[in-house]
């Protein structure tokens, strides 16, 4: 088992990394929780494969379970479905000493993160994260949000879980395009902080190859990302450069209405588009990009797209929470393996 400890203060936290370790999930939650009731919420894709041997194992340790599973898919993480949700933590009488486990990929784990961190204002829940995307980035960290029709994640919080339970082997039920969605934020890890990664990476054959380190990829990231939530919890400075490619990415996203891009696909696309204007205005060293474009490719993410308005994407962009006073903080890289914050105007985008 690999562990990390994400140091908070009063609201620290473990992350655990171990193939299997779904098989003892009821264990891991009677070691951190001692109520009784626990809403499990999911999707119903991750209920086809791990619904009823979860729900078995957290019942053998006496817990009262209730799961509740929802369509799968980014629409899920809207008003609507935390409404679902209320609901039923209502019908089953669900109380602040109880527990929430989000089991899923980032979808579920923002939604009911957020459903956890509203709900009676507040009641403790462990991530129980399932897609790549998920293990190695949305359940580490504490932002929990659902969506708008005007853009991503514009209403959530920051609450943490009280604990990560990562089980690589439930990456073997993932389709290739979901897989190869996550690599988009490994990718990101790799480009905004660790070369090594990077390398490592750009030198594998694809999801195969990747499958080998598994482990040591989740916990590379899950250290980043606690190095920087450590030291920004609340996204005042440092924490902006996990959101490298986000920008962009992000505006894709709705242009498309959250139909045609997943968010690893559409980030991929931002880290392209901002490195090659970046390298393009002299802020990023020679050949990133096309780098870039290397190992999106290796790993089937897309790179570039058609946009007719350009004008859309770049209003969506003002909305960005990075955006503070009218201006834009961007993330740049240096290099491959560094990057900064760059303060700029909406000007940055256009030609
Ligand atoms: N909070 C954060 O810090 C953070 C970080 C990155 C991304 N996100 C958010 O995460 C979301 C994307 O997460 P995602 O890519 O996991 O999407 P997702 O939750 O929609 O999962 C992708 C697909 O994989 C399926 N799936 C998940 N685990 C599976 C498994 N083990 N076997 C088979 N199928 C499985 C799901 O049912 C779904 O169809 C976006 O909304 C994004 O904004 C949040
Ligand atoms: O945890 C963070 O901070 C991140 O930026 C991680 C991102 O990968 C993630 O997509 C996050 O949800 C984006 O946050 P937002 O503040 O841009 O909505
Ligand atoms: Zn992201």
């Amino acid at each position: 088992m690999q562990e990390l400890h994400v140091d908070l203060g009063n609201i620290s936290y473990d992350i655990k990394i171990a193939k299997g370790l779904r098989h003892t999930i009821g264990t891991e939650i009677k070691n951190i929780f001692n109520g009784r009731k626990i809403a499990l919420i999911t999707d119903e894709n991750v209920d086809k494969y791990y619904g009823s041997e979860t729900e078995k194992s957290l019942k053998n340790q006496g817990f009262d379970v209730r799961k509740i599973v929802l369509k799968a898919g980014e629409k899920t993480k809207s008003f609507n479905s935390l409404m679902t949700l209320y609901n039923e933590f209502i019908d089953f009488n669900l109380t602040r000493s109880d527990l929430i486990i989000t089991m899923g990929g980032g979808v579920i784990g923002d939604l009911g993160g957020f459903a956890a961190a509203t709900y009676l204002r507040g009641i403790k829940f462990v991530q129980f994260p399932t897609s790549l995307l998920a293990q190695v980035d949305s359940s580490v960290g504490g932002k929990v949000a659902v969506d708008l029709e005007k853009g991503k994640n514009l209403v959530g919080a920051f609450y943490h879980p009280s604990l990560v339970i990562i089980d690589s082997e439930m990456l073997d039920t993932l389709p290739d395009r979901v897989f190869n969605d996550g690599m988009g934020e490994v990718i990101k890890y790799g480009l905004i902080g660790d070369k090594e990664l990077f390398d490592k990476l750009y030198n594998a054959g694809g999801r195969n190859d990747v499958m080998k380190i598994i482990d040591d990829v989740i916990h590379t990231c899950c250290d980043i990302k606690r190095i920087v939530v450590e030291k920004d919890e609340k996204d005042t400075g440092l924490r902006m450069i996990l959101n490298f490619g986000h920008t962009i990415g992000h505006a894709i996203e709705k242009y498309f209405n959250f139909e045609k891009y997943t968010h690893g696909e559409a980030i991929s696309i931002g880290m392209y588009e901002i490195t090659k204007i970046s390298e393009e205005k002299g802020l990023t060293e020679k050949g990133t990009a096309d780098r870039i474009i290397n190992i999106l490719v290796k790993y089937d993410l897309p790179y570039d797209v058609k946009i007719d308005n350009k004008e859309e994407i770049i209003d969506t962009i003002s909305l960005d929470k990075k955006n503070l006073n009218n201006v834009l903080n961007l993330i740049v890289l240096d290099k491959i393996g560094s990057c900064r914050i760059i303060k700029e105007s909406r000007q940055f985008f256009i030609k």
